[in-house]
């Protein structure tokens, strides 16, 4: 092996300077290079070297190296750009192949528009060198409750901060509210605005298909952009919450349902775009509800606790939901969790009972439809919006928000769902939980921010922003 990655460099030394004519072989489509390979290809004595051997010596090789030897000859450079060999490199970053391969084929060419008809034919090997140059970006998602906030080549967020109880309401779309917000943020991640692109997750809300929600949808995005510009950003990709936890479940089509921090929404999204005209449902039960529920059942029993991050700890060790709640109520469901200077907590039945309030709100005194309910409904309305011949798009739920990590939500909304709908529609439903947990949005939006195509095909410019707010206001 050593022998022949000298032979291989000897090769190089040798041969870079007899390639002139990459240009036109680009150009060619891969039927006539293949042909031309066929016929003409020789990489003089690496020919004796069967075509796996060569691959394997060049993965043994690394992407860098490999790269330079398709500069030798168009021999090379036909066998260097095979596909196989940088799925491979790509395969071994620290980024999951199958979030990758999704984003390439589905994102790369920016915000969905159209249903595209097949998936592209794409070079890796360019892929590759375009990923390697990518800025990154660095990712705010900022929910109502929580925000979550980091670097997109970070492998997680680097930080989080209560977003409630430090800057009120950021769905409202008061520019000094989000200014404050997004300058806090950056002074906790210690970057400068000017030296990144940055993508914002735009919070689930006005989602009303009515020119009252349009407009308040329009307006919040236009104050993101507007705080974001004038600290010096220099390109902005503002998605919506629930579009960035689908991508990161490698879909682009489907039902999110967000279990907010106050709510939990619905939301029907069709290659990447919400379908406001055919409707958001909205439970009024959220995290905070959880949490208030489970601090009740506490008190009745009087099981003593220091304070609301207790109740908050226990709910997120101990809590579940019950696939069968009646025969779950039968069972010994006790079950304790230590919490460092507070002690052993033993919870039963208060387990179980809570995740069900959003099955059975009336448990709570929430009058509100059961979270079933919500989603039968909104797939009946995608039935009958008939948005696409085939109607399996929104058969696929994928939960989001930090509360469906209940352990059991998925397998018993999957259960209620089914039992619910007609014959004719409950075939094929399935109910995916959270892909990354609390943090599903960020990593959608980490899917976009290290995308080869990034920032052009996703963000807009400062400059872009300007003028065409200068047209909105001719207008
Ligand atoms: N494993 C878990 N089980 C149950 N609840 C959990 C778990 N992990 C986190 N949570 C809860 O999720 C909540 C935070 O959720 P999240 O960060 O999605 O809210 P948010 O993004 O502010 O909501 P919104 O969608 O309204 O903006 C907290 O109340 C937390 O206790």
């Amino acid at each position: 092996m050593a022998m022949l990655l000298r032979k291989v460099w000897e090769s190089v030394s040798t041969r870079s300077t007899s390639s002139n004519s990459t240009s036109t072989v680009n150009s060619m489509d891969r039927f006539d290079q293949m042909m031309m390979y066929v016929q003409t290809a020789s990489t003089g004595e690496f020919d004796r070297i069967p075509l796996d051997i060569f691959i394997q010596i060049l993965k043994i090789l690394g992407p860098k190296e490999s790269a330079k030897l398709s500069s030798v000859c168009k021999s090379w450079k036909f066998i260097v750009s095979d596909n196989r060999l940088w799925i491979y490199f790509l395969q071994n970053q620290h980024e999951p192949w199958d979030s990758t391969f999704f984003a390439e084929t589905h994102l790369r060419s920016g915000p969905l528009r159209t249903f595209p008809n097949s998936v592209p034919e794409l070079s890796f090997m360019s892929i590759y060198g375009q990923r390697a140059q990518v800025p990154g970006a660095i990712i705010i998602d900022g929910g109502s409750g929580y925000c979550k906030f980091g670097w997109s080549k970070y492998s997680a967020p680097s930080g989080r901060s209560a977003t409630f109880l430090e800057f009120g309401n950021i769905e409202s779309p008061m520019y000094s509210r989000l200014r404050h917000f997004f300058s806090t943020i950056y002074t906790r991640m210690q970057v400068k605005t000017s030296t990144q692109p940055i993508i914002v997750s735009i919070p689930i809300c006005h989602y009303d298909d009515t020119e009252s929600d349009k407009a308040a949808r329009t307006q919040l995005k236009d104050a993101i952009h507007s705080a974001l510009f004038d600290m010096n950003v220099p390109a902005v990709c503002a998605v919506n919450q629930a579009v960035l936890a689908l991508f990161a479940a490698r879909k682009v089509s489907g039902i999110v349902v967000n279990i907010g921090f106050n709510q939990t929404s619905i939301v029907p999204i069709l290659y990447g775009k919400v379908m406001h005209q055919v409707g958001v449902e909205v439970v009024g039960i959220g995290a905070f509800k959880l949490t208030g529920f489970l601090k009740e059942q506490m008190q009745q029993k009087n099981i003593y606790f220091g304070s609301l991050y207790t109740v908050r700890t226990l709910k997120e060790n101990l809590c579940y939901v019950a696939l069968d709640y009646e025969a779950e109520l039968s069972k010994d469901t006790s079950a304790s969790f230590q919490i460092a200077s507070e002690g052993c907590f033993t919870l039963s039945e208060e387990r179980f009972k809570t995740g069900e309030i959003l099955f059975q709100p009336h448990i709570a005194g929430v009058r509100a439809m059961g979270l079933q309910n919500a989603v039968a409904l909104c797939m009946e309305h995608c039935q009958d919006a008939e948005l696409m011949v085939d109607d399996s798009w929104y058969k696929t739920v994928v939960l989001a928000g930090g509360s469906a990590c209940l352990p059991g939500l998925a397998e018993r909304l999957e259960k209620e769902v089914c039992g619910l709908l007609p014959p004719c529609m409950n075939n094929g439903i399935r109910v995916l939980p959270p892909p990354y947990g609390v943090d599903s949005a960020w990593y959608g939006a980490k899917l976009i921010g290290n995308l080869s195509s990034f920032p052009t095909s996703w963000c807009v410019m400062k400059k872009q922003f300007r003028h065409r707010s200068r047209r909105k206001f001719m207008w």
